[in-house]
């Protein structure tokens, strides 16, 4: 990996620790409350994992994938569906897993189209929030991390399909990237 890591940014640790202070939270506001976690793949894979079993709480899951990033580091601004739900959300009440909030796009978009469906709540629980970038007006109302303008990967996040894998986020070398 030391060919390819620039900076380690949020370490394996720090990640565990504040999946385990968002899974506390979010426990206890959905107590009461048959919760539904909708997972936006690929990039929310080992969030969602990680963060469902930090729940004390029963929890539904769900799976939906879109796609505007492709093999860049820039979002192409046009959203897919390349999978939807698998059941109806309405009077849910539900929350969007995401890895990242960037540019806000891929969210801002995700947003209107579950909120045509009529669930009784919807909110947004992201890992990571890069505000500098932001294009549309959208915020998170549960938030890991707020970095800097940096494109990172690792721990679901990808760089052309790359590095989902790696327990840690990183900033890759500039050279890894084209
Ligand atoms: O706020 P934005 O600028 O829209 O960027 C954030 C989105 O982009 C990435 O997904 P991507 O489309 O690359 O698909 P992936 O999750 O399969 O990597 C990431 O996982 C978020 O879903
Ligand atoms: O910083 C990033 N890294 C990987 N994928 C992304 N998609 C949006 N922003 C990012
Ligand atoms: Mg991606």
């Amino acid at each position: 990996m030391e060919k390819v890591v620039e900076r380690i940014l949020i370490s394996e640790e720090e990640i565990n620790q504040k999946v385990k202070e968002l899974g506390e939270k979010l426990s206890h506001d959905y107590k009461d409350k048959d919760v539904l976690f909708i997972c936006v793949l690929k990039g929310a894979i080992m969030f969602m994992s990680d963060l469902s079993k930090a729940m004390s709480i029963p929890i539904e899951m769900d799976f939906m994938a879109v796609s505007s990033y492709g093999a860049s580091t820039k979002s192409s601004g046009i959203v897919k569906i390349i999978k939807d739900l698998d059941a109806s959300i309405e009077d849910r009440h539900v929350v969007v897993i995401e890895d990242i909030i960037d540019t806000g796009l891929t969210l801002s978009y995700l947003i209107k189209i579950l909120q045509n469906r009529k669930p009784a709540s919807l909110k947004i629980c992201t890992l990571l929030d890069k505000p500098a970038r932001r294009t549309v007006d959208i915020k998170p109302d549960y938030s890991g991390f707020v970095i800097e303008d940096h494109f990172v990967v690792g721990y679901g996040l990808d760089y052309d399909e790359k590095y989902r894998n790696i327990p840690y986020i990183f900033i890759p070398k500039s050279d890894i990237i084209k």
